[in-house]
C-alpha cells in the first residue's frame, strides 16, 4: 500500500499574540446590535474577574441569540427542500464541508482548528436533527474509535448503532436501517484494514465522507495501577500500534487478542489482574482506571474511516474520489490505467491491490485520485481508462477529510 500527502496537512496552530482588534472585528462591530459584546481593547487596563464575567454573560447571550436564528433559518431551508422521504434526505455533506471549511480559513486563534470545527460541527448536527437525527451504524460496542469517529464526523445529534462487525454496518446501511454506516479503513501505523476494502467487492453502497482521527491508546485497569497486570486484553490493531510501550513495560504479560478495544475493556472489568488497552473513552463506558497512556509507538498515530451510503453527493470543491479498478491481463496495463489521472493533473493519494475473488492471481486495485467525478478533468481521465481496464467502479467521491 502506498499513501501520498494531498495537501491536506494542518495548518499549524496560528500564534495568538497581543494585537488591535483587526478590520474583521471592526467591521463586525458597526453591524451588531447595540447590545452585543464589544472587543476589550488588548491595551487598556484588565477587567476584574467580575467585569470579565460579565462580558461572558453578554457574549454567551448573544451566541445563543444567534445559534437560535440559525436553526431557525436552518429549519427554513429543510422546508425549501420540499417534502422529503427521510433525515437521510436533507443531509448535505458537501455543503457541511464548505461551511467548515470557512469557518477554518476564519479562524485567527486562539482556539485551534480542530476545535472551532468540533463546535461547528455540533451546531449543524442540532439543525440537521430538526428534521430528523440521523441513524448511524458503526463497529460497536460503545467506547470504540469507530464512535468517537461518528461524532467526530455527524456531531453528537445522532442516534449511533453499534453493529458487532464490518460487514454487519454495510449490511444496515444496504437496508436502510441505518442512515449512513462508519468504517475503519486504514491507520498510519498498522496500514489497510483489509475487511473494509473487501465489502467494496460486492456492496453497491458509496463512500460519502472520510473521517480521520488522531488515536490515543491508554492502558486501563480496575486498579488504576501496573502492580499485578498478568494479562491483556485488546484488538490485534491496537496491540500491534503499542508493541514497544508493552515490551519495555509489560514483557510477562500474556496478550490476548479480542474483536474490538470496548470487549477488552469489558473483560478487563472483571479482575484486578487483567488490564486492556483501549481509547480513554472505554474507562468511563466500563468503568476503568486509566494506568498509563497515550501509549501508542507513534504519536501521529491516526485511523482513516470511511463513511458509507446510499447515494453519491454533488462536489464540494476539495473532494476525493475513490475507485476500484480490475485491469486487463496485458503488458503495461497498470501503468495505462494509471497514467490518465497524471495527464489530467489529477493527484493520486493511495493505490492498494487485493484479490479480486473473480479468478485466481486477478486483483482488484483500490484507487484514490484527488477531484470529483463530476468535474471535466475526472471524467475524461475515467473515460481514457476503458482500453486497460476490465472493469472500473466509482465506489463514491466525497469532501475531504476536514480538521
Ligand atoms: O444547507 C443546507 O442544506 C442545510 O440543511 C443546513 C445545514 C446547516 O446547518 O448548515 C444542515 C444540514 C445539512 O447537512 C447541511 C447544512
Amino acid at each position: 500500500m502506498t499513501r501520498k500527502s494531498d495537501g491536506n496537512t494542518k495548518k499549524p496552530a496560528k500564534a495568538v499574540a497581543a494585537k488591535p482588534p483587526s478590520k474583521k472585528q471592526g467591521a463586525a462591530k458597526k453591524t451588531a446590535k447595540a447590545d452585543a459584546p464589544v472587543a476589550q481593547p488588548v491595551d487598556a487596563a484588565p477587567l476584574d474577574l467580575a467585569s470579565l464575567r460579565q462580558r461572558i454573560d453578554g457574549i454567551d447571550r448573544h451566541i445563543q441569540e444567534l445559534i437560535a436564528e440559525r436553526a431557525q433559518f436552518a429549519n427554513q431551508v429543510g422546508k425549501a427542500k420540499g417534502k422529503l422521504a427521510a433525515a437521510v434526505d436533507y443531509y448535505r455533506p458537501e455543503r457541511e464541508a464548505q461551511v467548515l471549511r470557512r469557518v477554518v480559513d476564519r479562524n485567527d486563534g486562539p482556539l485551534n482548528d480542530e476545535v472551532l470545527v468540533r463546535l461547528f460541527r455540533e451546531i449543524m448536527s442540532a439543525c440537521l436533527a430538526q428534521q430528523e437525527p440521523l441513524k448511524i451504524g458503526y463497529l460497536g460496542p460503545e467506547g470504540t474509535h469507530s464512535q468517537q469517529a461518528v461524532y467526530k464526523h455527524f456531531g453528537h445529534s445522532i442516534h449511533g448503532l453499534p453493529l458487532s462487525s464490518i460487514e454487519e454496518v454495510f449490511q444496515e446501511v444496504e437496508a436502510g436501517h441505518a442512515d449512513f454506516g462508519v468504517v475503519p479503513v486504514e491507520n498510519s501505523t498498522q496500514g489497510t484494514i483489509q475487511s473494509t476494502l473487501d465489502m467494496f467487492l460486492t456492496s453497491k453502497l458509496k463512500i460519502c465522507g472520510e473521517v480521520e482521527l488522531r488515536v490515543h491508546q491508554h492502558l486501563l485497569s480496575r486498579t488504576g495501577t501496573l502492580d499485578g497486570i498478568e494479562r491483556v486484553y485488546s484488538h490485534p490493531q491496537s496491540f500491534a500500534q503499542c508493541k514497544a510501550w508493552l515490551r519495555q513495560y509489560l514483557p510477562k504479560a500474556e496478550k490476548i487478542p479480542v474483536a474490538s478495544n470496548a470487549e477488552a475493556a469489558r473483560r478487563a472489568r472483571s479482575s484486578d489482574d487483567s488490564a486492556a488497552i483501549a481509547g480513554i473513552s472505554a474507562a468511563n463506558v466500563y468503568g476503568l482506571k486509566s494506568v498509563a497512556g497515550p501509549i501508542e509507538d507513534r504519536p501521529d498515530n491516526t485511523t482513516r474511516f470511511l463513511v458509507i451510503g446510499r447515494e453519491l453527493f454533488p462536489p464540494s470543491g476539495n473532494d476525493r474520489t475513490s475507485l476500484m479498478v480490475f485491469i486487463k491481463d496485458q503488458p503495461g496495463a497498470l501503468y495505462h490505467v494509471l497514467a490518465p489521472f497524471a495527464e489530467h493533473g489529477l493527484s493520486m493519494n493511495r493505490i492498494e491491490s487485493r484479490p479480486g475473488h473473480t479468478g485466481l492471481w486477478q486483483y482488484a486495485f483500490f484507487i484514490d485520485i484527488g477531484g470529483h467525478v463530476e468535474e471535466e478533468a475526472m471524467r475524461r481521465a475515467l473515460d481514457s481508462l476503458a482500453d486497460y481496464a476490465q472493469a472500473v467502479k466509482v465506489l463514491g467521491s466525497y469532501p475531504v477529510a476536514i480538521a
